[in-house]
């Protein structure tokens, strides 16, 4: 039961404070706004969407940023940070880090040019934080679509929500150890493509060299990411496996050439991720500092 207007009273520059402090860090650096919609997915796929992603390790405290899938790999905390100071001294003790997520998510994915959607909000924060779901819930790189398709299963997701918010791939980047095995083993890559990305990403060393997810329109959300599968030209091995001969092909080949449908796919889709297993009521809390509980 969370809704769009639940800071309507108690926070009602909320939504002004988020998009105008995301519209600074894209125009700072515009692979931000990727980076954001990422941790949103991060924080989502581990125990709900509860802020859990933002806790820092501390001595007596094991949190989920070294957890394997996003160990120096998600970054974009210090603009939470920024958003989380500047509606404190708006709205003192009010807004959860959760919310303030699935807010800037959304407004990073708006300002690189993909959909909007209205964000039901009403999400407390975290206590606790899990690495070993962040380990065992987040999928991989390597996936094949059976794991891909299980995996978002396990949260209530469809195939289709799957294949829609994999369209995130239209924008930000990845590490190369993220993406040599596709490049040097997989048969099912365009050979020009191929040989473009093992410039930047040696058979060894090179690790955390970067290529865009998206090889047409690395900053602009848009359909691309589907038209780049049909030609073979997925980054990732589990991009690829999307369009491989497999049940997901269909709508591949859709969403490559209706746009509107991929938009409004991926934001229902979205709001449904975001309505993973939230804290309500007197759950969790409204953590002071989004690095720590209270
Ligand atoms: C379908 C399964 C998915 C897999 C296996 C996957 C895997 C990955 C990997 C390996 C990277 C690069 C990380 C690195 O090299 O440091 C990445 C980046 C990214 N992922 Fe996914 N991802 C998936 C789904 C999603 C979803 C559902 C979203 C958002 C709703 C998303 C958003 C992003 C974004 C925006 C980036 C770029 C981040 C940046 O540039 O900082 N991904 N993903
Ligand atoms: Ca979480």
């Amino acid at each position: 039961q969370l809704s769009p207007n639940f800071y309507a009273t108690t926070c009602p520059t909320l939504g002004v404070i988020v998009r105008n402090t995301m519209r600074e860090a894209i125009n700072r650096e515009l692979r931000i706004g990727a980076s954001i919609l990422r941790l949103f997915f991060h924080d989502c796929f581990v125990n709900g969407c509860d802020g859990s992603i933002l806790l820092d390790d501390t001595a007596t405290f094991t949190g989920e940023k070294n957890a394997f899938p996003n160990r120096n790999s998600v970054r974009g905390f210090e603009v939470i940070d920024t958003i989380k100071t500047r509606v404190e001294a708006f709205c003192n003790a009010t807004v959860s880090c959760a919310d303030i997520l699935a807010l800037a998510a959304r407004d990073g994915t708006n300002l690189l040019g993909g959909p909007t959607w209205q964000v039901p909000l009403g999400r407390r924060d975290a206590i606790t934080a899990s690495q070993s779901a962040a380990n065992a819930n987040l999928p991989a790189p390597t996936s094949s679509l059976a794991a891909l398709i299980s995996s978002f299963s396990a949260q209530g997701l469809s195939a289709r929500d799957m294949v829609a918010l994999s369209g995130s791939h239209s924008i930000g980047f990845a590490q190369c150890s993220s993406f040599r095995t596709r490049l040097y083993n997989d048969t099912n890559i365009n050979p020009t493509f191929a040989a473009n990305r093992r410039g930047v990403c040696p058979a060894s060393g090179g690790d955390t060299n970067l290529a865009s997810l998206d090889v047409q329109t690395p900053n602009r959300f848009d359909n691309n990411y589907y038209t780049n599968l049909i030609t073979q030209r997925g980054l990732l091995h589990s991009d690829q496996e999307l369009f491989n001969n497999g049940s997901q092909d269909s709508l591949v080949r859709f969403y490559s050439g209706n746009i509107a449908a991929f938009r409004n796919d991926f934001a229902a889709a979205m709001v449904r991720m975001g309505n993973i297993s939230p804290l309500t009521g007197s759950n969790g809390e409204i953590r002071r500092n989004c690095r720590s509980i209270n």
